[in-house]
């Protein structure tokens, strides 16, 4: 039987790395970030309640979400963020879901759900698999890649469950304190545990 591996981490914990090795290896990863990408875009089905609830300073030039905006919106303030879960999360998981029961008729496949534990979703899952990292490697790197201040990511990264929390549910760990390389090393370990 194929199973279903939840893959969460933090915001910046290394998900995506961890996700793209896992491809290359044969393994069809779905990722939630992606599947709110197309609920979010003008054709997508939250577009129109997300202006209807945030108005139109949330839309930029070209009629697409400015995704910027809204998270700058979001990030600071949980009742604002509950009002866009509600109208994107109920999307994502319907489209989510019809993935992933197709591809597990034929292999192991890999939910990449950066919200795995807040949403409950692990319930869902054979497997869950936290990727972890210290939380002031986690800053540093999630203010490189965005390009935002030390509050700015402290506060990002305090909209999620603390990410040591999910380490402590989850079934496996992978430790992305250390280099790509390292991380790899877990991902093939991992790998041949589900392969048993
Ligand atoms: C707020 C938005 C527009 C910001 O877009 P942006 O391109 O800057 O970020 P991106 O979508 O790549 O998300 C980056 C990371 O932020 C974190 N994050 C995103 N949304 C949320 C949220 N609602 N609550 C907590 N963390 C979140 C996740 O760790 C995610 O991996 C976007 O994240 C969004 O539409 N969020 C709502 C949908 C959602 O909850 N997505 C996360 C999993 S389904
Ligand atoms: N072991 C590592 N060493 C150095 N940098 C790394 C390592 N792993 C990931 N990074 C870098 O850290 C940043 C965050 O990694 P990544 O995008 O994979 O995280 P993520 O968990 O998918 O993030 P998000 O949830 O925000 O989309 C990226 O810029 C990535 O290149």
């Amino acid at each position: 039987m194929n199973s279903i591996i939840g893959l969460t981490g933090g915001i910046a914990s290394g998900k995506s790395t961890a996700s793209a090795y896992i491809e290359e290896k044969g393994y069809p990863v779905l990722d939630a970030d992606k599947y709110a990408r197309k609920a979010t875009a003008k054709s997508g089905p939250s577009y129109k309640g997300i202006i209807q609830s945030f108005g139109e300073d949330v839309v930029s030039e070209d009629g697409e979400i400015d995704r910027s905006r809204l998270g700058a919106i979001i990030f600071k303030d949980p009742g604002q963020r509950k009002v866009l879960n509600k109208l994107v999360h109920p999307e994502v998981r319907r489209m989510m879901n019809e993935d992933r029961d197709r591809l597990v008729q034929d292999n192991h496949v890999f939910l990449d759900i950066p919200l795995l534990f807040e949403n409950g979703l692990d319930d869902q899952c054979d497997i869950t698999l936290t990727v972890y990292v210290d939380e002031s490697i986690q800053k540093t790197r999630l203010m490189e890649r965005n390009g935002l201040t030390e509050a700015e990511a402290e506060s990002r990264i305090s909209s999620q469950m603390p990410l040591a929390e999910k380490r402590d549910k989850s079934d496996f760990v992978l430790d992305n304190s250390g280099s790509r390389a390292n991380l790899y090393e877990q991902i093939e370990q991992f790998l041949s545990e589900i392969e048993k």
